[in-house]
């Protein structure tokens, strides 16, 4: 089964963008993946194709209208889609990889990128929208962070990464931060490539790792150490 991306956007253009290079390219045209981009005005009812209106209350800015992102994802994803439908906000979910493991393992996913302030409301409670976040940061349209979304998860996906067993060790797979990695040259500007990694025992090797991990997270994520170590108090 292969996994089917629609990207509902204002500027279609945008995609694939970096996911038309390299391994993930390449698993489009092994069939692994498929990404539709749709551009929403196709939707729009007016000569203009619009697709924004003023914010009801007034404020700066436009809002992307309720009644045409239905069409559009109507359209893409009629009942029955077992998709799930997201939308890309910085007010969502933030984006996790326990969440990309899951989006890997499905059908596919149907994406709606906002633009100008966001989008109505009522899209997101009538057609049961799925919010997600990149980060606690704002960015001009959803684009960026739907290709960020995706990223992520086709390189998931069976037979995209050469080495397979490289996904798991990454961080976060664990609930740890990475440990550091060296490489030739032996000795770098003064700085030698710490003994234990050239010993040959790969018990020692494996502990080592270990502990950078720990150490790394405890200074730098210590939110992902509590979250591992405490149940969630319901
Ligand atoms: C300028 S932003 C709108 C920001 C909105 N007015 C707010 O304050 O929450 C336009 C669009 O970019 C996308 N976007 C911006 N930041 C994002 C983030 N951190 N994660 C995911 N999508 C983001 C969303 O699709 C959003 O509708």
């Amino acid at each position: 089964m292969s996994f089917r991306a629609t990207v509902l956007t204002l500027h279609p253009e945008m995609f694939p963008g970096h996911l038309g290079l390299s391994l993930a390219g390449r698993a489009v045209e092994a069939g692994t993946w498929s990404l539709e981009a749709v551009q929403i005005r196709d939707f729009a009812t007016d000569r203009h194709r619009t697709v924004d209106d003023t914010p009801a209350g007034g404020g700066a800015g436009m809002v992307m209208r309720a009644d045409i992102l239905a069409r559009a994802i109507d359209h893409v994803s009629p009942k029955g889609d077992p998709r799930p439908r997201i939308l890309m906000s910085p007010r969502g979910k933030p984006l996790t990889q326990e969440r990309v493991r899951e989006l890997a393992a499905g059908p596919g996913a149907v994406i709606l990128c906002g633009r100008f302030e966001g989008v109505d409301q009522r899209i997101i409670d009538a057609r049961a929208l799925e919010e997600i976040s990149i980060g606690d940061f704002i960015l001009s349209g959803g684009e960026p962070a739907a290709l960020v979304l995706l990223d992520a998860v086709v390189r998931l996906l069976p037979g995209v990464m050469g080495n397979e067993v490289s996904g798991d060790e990454e961080s976060f797979e664990n609930g740890l931060l990475e440990h550091p990695h060296y490489t030739r040259p032996q000795e770098f500007e003064g700085r030698a490539i710490p003994e234990v990694l050239t010993s040959g025992n790969h018990a020692k090797i494996a502990a080592w790792r270990r502990e950078q991990a720990e150490r790394l997270t405890r200074a730098r994520r210590p939110d992902l150490l509590a979250a591992k170590n405490q149940p969630l108090v319901k």
